[in-house]
């Protein structure tokens, strides 16, 4: 591997399980030293990506490569790898402090100090029986191997299920903490996405086996706005700039659309023609894009807005009672 390749790189890649594609032709990098949210509907794909990423799994045709070289039976890669998820399984009589003793054995930047750190501030108990740890406790196992591994590139898959918020929070700032510190590769599935909104650098999004979002967190953040108005206003606002609308709500002459395609641009005409911008969420963003209120085939086929479509058929698709103006 050279400086320059991508840790991850995926092309092209299938995965079926009988007739069923849970991964289709998808392609992505994710970037050396970045924190990536890899974020989706449940049978979204996501687990399936990180069991071909990790070695566990074998694509059904495309290419995958973990450093530069192909994951599955290959030690000089796995041994690089941390991947943290909720059904992890660990020998029967297993303590805590047994799964942190092991841990070094597999993590060559294992570091005792902040794992006995995370131990304090997750306030588990290491000797009890992991059978008998409750939820909760579970998952702060998993966490804590996921920082104190250091691993180059470390995989969280819904890790936190059972935490509470506090502990949560807790993981948020030492991962944050951390890997200001010690910058390395953390892809995270996660449910929560507002809650780790601020924490990803890189977004990718799966639907249905599909990538249909892949962009820097940035980009994505002031790329969606609500926008609202008089009716006409909006919809003229909405066709002149060819914006995709993902929602949109009425009330009286009113309207209020979530549409995604912003820029500077089009912000400041939003403001000239006297139409109200509101923030839009990531969470809200994937949502939409996801199949929340305006379904899939629907929402693509009410965006983007050209010139042909009638005002009349743009109001039957989109109308809904969540979202942009919330
Ligand atoms: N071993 C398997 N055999 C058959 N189908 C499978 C298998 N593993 C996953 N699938 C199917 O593949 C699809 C993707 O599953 P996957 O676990 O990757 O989704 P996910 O995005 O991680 O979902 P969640 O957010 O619910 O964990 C689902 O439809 C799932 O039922």
């Amino acid at each position: 591997m050279t400086d320059t390749t991508p840790v991850i790189e995926v092309r092209d890649l299938t995965k079926r399980f009988g007739s069923m594609a849970a991964l289709e032709q998808i392609s992505l990098t994710i970037p050396t030293d970045s924190i990536t949210g890899l974020l989706g509907r449940n049978g979204a794909g996501k687990t399936t990506l990180m069991h071909v990423l990790t070695g566990q799994d074998f694509p059904t045709s495309g290419d995958a490569r973990v450093f530069g070289q192909t994951p599955a039976e290959n030690a000089a890669v796995l041994q690089h790898i941390a991947f943290i998820k909720e059904s992890q399984k660990y020998p029967d009589d297993f303590k805590p402090k047994h799964v942190f003793r092991t841990a070094p054995w597999f993590f060559e930047n294992w570091d005792a100090d902040f794992a006995a750190q995370l131990v304090d501030d997750f306030r588990l108990p290491l000797n009890r029986r992991i059978k008998k740890l409750s939820r909760g406790q579970l998952s702060a196992v998993g966490v804590i191997v996921g920082l104190a591994s250091r691993a180059p590139l470390t995989f969280f898959d819904e890790p936190y299920l059972g935490l509470d918020a506090v502990a949560r929070q807790i993981f948020y700032d030492r991962l944050l903490a951390d890997y200001a510190e010690f910058p390395r590769t953390i892809v995270l599935s996660t449910h929560l996405i507002d809650e780790v909104a601020n924490l990803l650098e890189h977004v990718v999004v799966i639907d249905q086996g599909r990538i249909i979002l892949d962009a820097p967190a940035d980009e994505l953040r002031g790329r969606a706005a609500g926008i609202v108005g008089a009716q006409a206003d909006v919809d003229a606002f909405a066709t002149r700039h060819r914006l995709e609308v993902l929602q949109r709500e009425e009330l009286g002459g009113t309207a209020s659309v979530l549409v995604d395609g912003i820029d500077e641009v089009v912000r400041l005409d939003a403001l000239n023609s006297g139409l109200q911008l509101t923030p839009v969420s990531l969470q809200q963003l994937i949502v939409r894009r996801t199949g929340g209120t305006l379904g899939g085939a629907d929402a693509t086929a009410a965006a983007p807005l050209e010139g042909g479509a009638t005002r009349a058929g743009f109001r039957a698709r989109t109308r809904s009672r969540e979202g942009a103006s919330r």
